[in-house]
């Protein structure tokens, strides 16, 4: 067991109040969870200072509290340990507390706008299907080898993320492959670990509500370089014109990937269609199930990392090969008479959907229209509605606007800020219709044979959103439902 001394090791602490040999029986960020003897750190969230639940907390058996203000009136009893910043704080205690169980293990992080979980369980798969023992946090399920647990985060929060690694390496685990989103490197949820690599797959808009300028957002995803040991390797998709500025300050030995120019690791699209993709990788043709030239990235990108983690050549090439499509991720069937082809995708920033459509578009023939279906999230970076409704009108022969999460939001309002996006010649193609599957029954409606109909945004998620109330949606069952009933 743990003394509150033990744990405080390296965090920078401003002032102690009491005893610090105690024993620590657990920690928490949520008051709630406190119990007999265990630690609670208090966080000033954006929308909830965690402060005013210390009494809570000391109330429920808490023998120790982190915080950035002392309470006035102290218990005895009770040891305070006041610090700057308490995310910082938790990052630093977890990983005491777990007994540094990233250094145990080798941990890869993954960061860009997009493909994030696709390069992570790509990764996961295929070290698994080479014979490790693996783990995987992502935003769609975090994995212990065979076990799935459940996450709401793409990045969980620091306590979450130790106690993960803790149990992975107690089942032997031994890479583990972790999205770090830009919120979890800003919020500290990545600090203190030890990454054996990371990588940077792209940047583009997105989460501006959050970062405000597309500067503070970049420089969020360069954090994860810049405290990288110099044993790690940094890797950066070198097309990608802010690749270069992640490597600037990282001691971390430095390596690139590329489809356009000379880099460590290179690719050459040489087929693309709704078969997959025939890739030039290392010399060697490579078939591959996934669909898009993105997914030449992220299978690049997945190559390189295994490269530089040792795998063989040879069998790396054989295991790029066997990966199959990622849950959610241009997920797609064709109808039995009518041989209308749907795609699920989660693409939800204007970059993405870009991609999407542009894949479909360089592989679909000119008298097969494509329908897009798609929404905007509410209590989120409303910045992106007028882009992504630009670029699915521009892409595509139809679009019926539609919901997507609204969270907390009006529905009818998010469309309207979508509306704005459109442009005035693509006006006609477009239609709302608030109610996501009456959106997705109408494409199945309207498509003719071999037509193309592509529902974006949810990808994998199995629920819609309402006022914080969350119900069963499935893009995927719902496109199986109305296409069968409609295929005649
Ligand atoms: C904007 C954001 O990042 N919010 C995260 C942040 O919330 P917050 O700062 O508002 O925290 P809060 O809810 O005010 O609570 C503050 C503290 O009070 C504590 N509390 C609260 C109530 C109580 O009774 N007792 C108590 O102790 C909470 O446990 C927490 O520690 O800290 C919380 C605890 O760590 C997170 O759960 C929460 O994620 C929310 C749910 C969220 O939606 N986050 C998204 C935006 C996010 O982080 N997304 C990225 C990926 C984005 C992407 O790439 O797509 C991610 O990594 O998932
Ligand atoms: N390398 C890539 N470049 C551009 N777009 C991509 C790339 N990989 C995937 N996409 C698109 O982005 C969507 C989301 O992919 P993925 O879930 O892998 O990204 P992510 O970074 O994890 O995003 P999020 O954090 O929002 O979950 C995909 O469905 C696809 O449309």
């Amino acid at each position: 067991m743990n003394t509150l001394s033990d744990i405080l090791y390296r965090v920078p602490i401003l002032a102690v109040e009491g005893n610090t040999s105690q024993q620590v029986r657990n920690i928490h960020i949520d008051s709630t969870k406190v119990g007999l003897n265990d630690l609670f750190i208090a966080i000033k969230g954006t929308h909830t200072d965690a402060h005013q639940f210390i009494p809570n907390a000391i109330n429920q058996g808490a023998l120790a509290v982190v915080c950035e203000i002392l309470p006035e009136k102290r218990n005895n009893g009770v040891t305070y340990i006041q610090v700057e910043d308490t995310r910082l704080a938790a990052a630093f205690i977890a990983d005491n507390f777990y007994d540094r169980p990233s250094t145990k293990m080798k941990l890869i992080g993954i960061t860009g706008t997009n493909g994030k979980t696709t390069v992570s369980s790509l990764l996961f798969q295929l070290f698994k299907n080479a014979g490790f023992k693996v783990g995987l946090i992502s935003t769609v399920v975090i994995k212990i080898n065979n076990q799935d647990f459940q996450t709401k985060l793409t990045t969980p929060d620091s306590l979450t993320i130790n106690k993960y690694l803790d149990e992975m390496q107690k089942d032997g685990v031994e890479y583990v492959f972790m999205e770090a989103s830009s919120h979890g490197i800003v919020q500290h949820r990545t600090k203190a670990l030890h990454f054996a690599g990371a990588v940077f797959t792209n940047l583009s808009h997105d989460h501006l509500d959050y970062h405000k300028t597309f500067a503070d957002y970049r420089d969020a995803k360069k954090i994860l370089f810049d405290e990288l040991p110099k044993s790690a390797f940094a890797l950066i998709n070198t097309d990608d014109k802010n690749g270069d500025v992640m490597l600037q300050n990282s001691r971390a030995k430095k390596y690139s990937y590329s489809l356009k120019s000379h880099s460590d690791y290179t690719a050459k699209v040489l087929e693309n269609n709704f078969n997959g993709l025939l890739l030039k990788l290392n010399d060697t043709e490579v078939w591959s199930p996934l669909i898009g030239s993105f997914n030449a990235y992220n299978l690049l990108a997945v190559f390189s990392v295994a490269d530089l983690l040792g795998v063989d050549r040879l069998e790396n090439l054989r295991l790029i090969s066997e990966l199959k499509p990622v849950s959610g991720r241009f997920q797609h069937f064709i109808s039995e008479k009518q041989k209308i082809t749907a795609i699920v995708d989660y693409a939800h920033t204007p970059d993405a959907l870009e991609n999407v459509l542009s894949t479909i578009n360089a592989i679909r023939t000119k008298n097969e229209e494509l329908f897009t279906v798609v929404g905007c999230g509410g209590d989120r970076d409303a910045t992106k509605r007028p882009l992504m409704a630009k670029i699915a009108g521009q892409l595509s022969t139809q679009v019926i606007l539609t919901s997507d999460n609204p969270r907390t939001e009006n529905p009818d309002a998010i469309i309207q800020d979508m509306e704005k996006g459109i442009e005035p010649t693509d006006v006609k193609k477009v239609i709302s219709i608030t109610a996501r599957e009456q959106a997705i029954k109408t494409a199945c409606k309207m498509a003719q044979p071999k037509d193309i109909i592509l529902v974006a945004g949810k990808g994998h998620e199995t629920y819609q959103e309402v006022n914080g109330v969350r119900s069963d949606f499935d893009d995927l069952q719902h496109l199986k439902n109305y296409l069968n009933k409609f295929d005649k």
